[in-house]
């Protein structure tokens, strides 16, 4: 990856003026880290500008020789209208911003407007862009109904349509230069989403990971950018940070969320400025990997708290992930089982076990806080300590009691719905009990003592209840 332009496609910015171009492009640059613009002092210009390609914005001057901003602002509406037009006029006046917004203007501003409205509305039409051009690649996707690259995502075991959804996007963005967030609870699969967009990146470096949570300021700066010799007491040798080891490819950021705010101002110049200084150096050096980063704190909440910066986070989010947790895709559950089951196995020289009945039922009404890890390491420690041909039910029971032991032992409910609200008839309440003693024999593939914990009973109240029912 050799540049490092925001947005990823230009914004022309038209004016007679050079002063006021410039010192326009200089403040979008300065409070929004917008780079990819160009200049353009002659109005007549600008259409062949346009039929070279690659621009999806336009800020247009009202008053200008030759061809007035108006004319252009019609001539653009009809032939690109995929292109953006802010309309950034000297004139004040209700009835020109009317005639220009019918024809076609996205919003229109007056230069005396205060640089915060104006960097405001330019921001919002990128994101407005951006989403577009999501949109587009999106639906040629859902057209065609399926991946292009499914190989990328070999690891990553799913039959959930909210994921094979999120495998879309991030091959819909994965060849952006701009960052790609990913959210989502510990253990969810967050790092295995990353290696994916890496790969789909068509980056030929390597996709190199840090856990940024804990590193203070200054180890911080030192890990990406690294330094020159003599920067610092005992920096004997000069060492390459990870931004240059990840050069080509991609510098993925792991607990992002939990970065401290000087390390955050540091972050967001290298993302802006597409430059960084190593320690002790005061000759700047290029990012050239594309950069993912990924939190499982709920950034949004942090902003408002002030632990989060404002302008990181609009940074950050252009495109973003969220990988649900596992409990909400219960579905994946019996799948994620066979595979744990089968690497477990061959991992640790075994041949690989057969589930007791009911286990994948039994797991699936546990909410696993952990997720995919915890659901891992329980088939890890199931399998490490089995002998027979059966897989033993007990790890996982002994696991799930460790878990919740508020609820005595009980797999964490579902939330709660009144089953028989919607019953214009109630059944009595030993039918009831029974056909739900039923249930829970059915899930638990007949083990009782697996019932009685699904029923949150103990096992000699379950066999009272089988011999009532008998009886
Ligand atoms: N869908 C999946 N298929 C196969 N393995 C998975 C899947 N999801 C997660 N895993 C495995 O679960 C473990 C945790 O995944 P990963 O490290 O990607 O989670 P994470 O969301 O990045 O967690 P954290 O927030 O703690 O960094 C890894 O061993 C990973 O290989």
């Amino acid at each position: 990856m050799t540049e490092n332009l925001y947005p990823a496609f230009g914004i022309l910015l038209v004016d007679d003026e050079p002063a006021w171009l410039r010192s326009l492009s200089l403040t979008l640059e300065s409070s929004a880290g917008i780079t990819n613009t160009s200049l353009c002092q002659d109005s007549r210009q600008v259409l062949g500008l346009l039929d070279g390609g690659g621009i999806g914005l336009v800020l247009l001057d009202l008053t200008m020789p030759h061809l007035s901003g108006e004319e252009v602002l019609k001539e653009i509406s009809e032939r690109h209208p995929a292109v953006a037009v802010i309309v950034i006029s000297g004139l004040n006046q209700v009835e020109t911003a009317v005639r220009c917004m019918k024809s076609g203007a996205f919003d229109y501003f007056v230069k005396t407007d205060e640089e915060d409205r104006i960097v405001g509305g330019v921001l919002r039409a990128v994101r407005m862009m951006e989403l577009q051009r999501e949109n587009l690649e999106m639906s040629s996707r859902l057209v065609s109904g399926e991946l292009r690259h499914p190989e990328a995502f070999t690891g990553i075991v799913t039959g959930d349509r909210s994921m094979l959804a999120l495998f879309s996007y991030v091959e819909a963005v994965a060849k952006s230069p701009q960052p790609l967030l990913i959210t989502g609870e510990s253990g969810v699969g967050k790092e295995l989403v990353a290696r994916a967009a890496h790969r789909l990146s068509g980056c030929r470096g390597k996709l190199v990971t840090v856990n940024v949570a804990g590193l203070d300021d200054t180890v911080f700066a030192d890990t990406l950018f690294g330094h020159v010799r003599g920067a610092f007491t005992g920096a004997e040798q000069a060492r390459r940070g990870m931004v240059e080891e990840a050069a080509d490819g991609t510098l993925f950021l792991d607990e992002i969320g939990d970065l401290s705010i000087p390390s955050q101002v540091k972050l967001l110049r290298l993302l802006q400025e597409g430059e960084y200084f190593p320690l002790g150096s005061d000759l700047p050096k290029r990012l050239r990997a594309r950069v993912i980063v990924a939190t499982h704190q709920d950034l949004p909440a942090r902003e408002g708290t002030g632990a989060f910066r404002r302008d990181l986070y609009y940074r950050l989010r252009t495109h973003q992930v969220h990988v649900p947790p596992l409990r909400e895709r219960r579905g994946d559950i019996p799948l994620l089982l066979d595979h744990f089951l089968e690497e477990a196995a061959r991992d640790l020289g075994k041949k690989k076990p057969t589930p007791p009945q009911g286990l994948a039922q039994f797991l699936s009404t546990y909410g696993f806080p952990g997720n995919v890890r915890e659901l891992k390491a329980m088939v890890y420690d199931a399998v490490s300590v089995h002998r027979d041909r059966m897989l033993s039910m007990d790890s996982f029971v002994k696991a799930v009691e460790r878990a919740a032991p508020q609820a005595g032992g009980a797999p964490s409910p579902a939330p709660r719905q009144n089953p028989f609200s919607g019953f214009a008839e109630l059944p009595t309440f030993g039918d009831a009990a029974g056909f739900l003693v039923m249930e829970a024999l059915e899930r638990a593939g007949g083990n009782q003592t697996l019932a009685a914990r699904l029923l949150g009973i103990s096992q000699p109240a379950l066999s009272k209840r089988l011999k009532m029912l008998k009886g």
